[in-house]
């Protein structure tokens, strides 16, 4: 990998599309070229109720939290971090620069259509409103990442094992 890759990566894309599932494939490949690295699941760093009305998704605590967690990872030796998570306009990517110390992610959006994503998310949520909340949002979600073009990269994601996808998402943004 080159010396002057980008340091972070974050995988984006709408709910479902495999995001948490890539950076883990992703992280199973630096470890097999013996990239040190560490993998931050933004979701699991805002998983606080109640979020404040003005707040839903709690980005707040989330970047307070990636602030920390990132530095952490390198002092603990991560030379890249691989970050899923949403990002939806070019205001929040500046957040993300401050949180990381001051350099922007490269980003990448993992492209899936949406009877794909559908097919997924009733397998990964049971019957009740937490799927129909990510059925609905995946379409509204989908449109938002399409019309606000934040992605550096878009790699478009068919019938592939997560392996595959994530050695497309190295070769993309140049960590091959
Ligand atoms: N900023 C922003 N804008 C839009 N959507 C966002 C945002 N942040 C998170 N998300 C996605 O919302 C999904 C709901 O997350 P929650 O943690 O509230 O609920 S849940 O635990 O997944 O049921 C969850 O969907 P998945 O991507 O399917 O996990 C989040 O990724
Ligand atoms: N390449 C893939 N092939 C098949 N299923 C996948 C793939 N990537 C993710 N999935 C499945 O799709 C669902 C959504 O993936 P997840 O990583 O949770 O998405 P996100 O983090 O974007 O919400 C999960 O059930 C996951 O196991």
């Amino acid at each position: 990998m080159p010396e002057d890759a980008p340091e972070t990566l974050l995988l984006t894309g709408t709910v479902g599309a495999g995001k948490t599932t890539t950076a883990f494939a992703i992280g199973e490949l630096l470890q097999d070229r013996g990239i040190p690295h560490a993998v931050i699941d933004l979701d699991e760093i805002r998983r606080q109720w109640p979020h404040p009305p003005a707040d839903p998704f709690g980005e707040a605590v989330q970047m307070a939290n990636l602030r920390d967690v990132a530095a952490n990872y390198r002092r603990a030796g991560a030379r890249r971090l691989v970050l899923a998570g949403v990002l939806e306009d070019q205001d929040k990517r500046a957040d993300f620069a401050r949180a990381l110390g001051g350099t922007a992610p490269v980003v990448c959006r993992l492209a899936v259509e949406l009877d794909r994503v559908r097919e997924r998310l009733r397998s990964r949520h049971e019957p009740g409103a937490a799927r129909e909340w990510h059925l609905a949002r995946s379409g509204e979600l989908d449109a938002i990442l399409i019309a606000g073009a934040v992605a550096d990269h878009v790699v478009p994601v068919a019938a592939e094992a997560p392996s595959a996808v994530a050695e497309r998402v190295l070769a993309e943004v140049g960590w091959d």
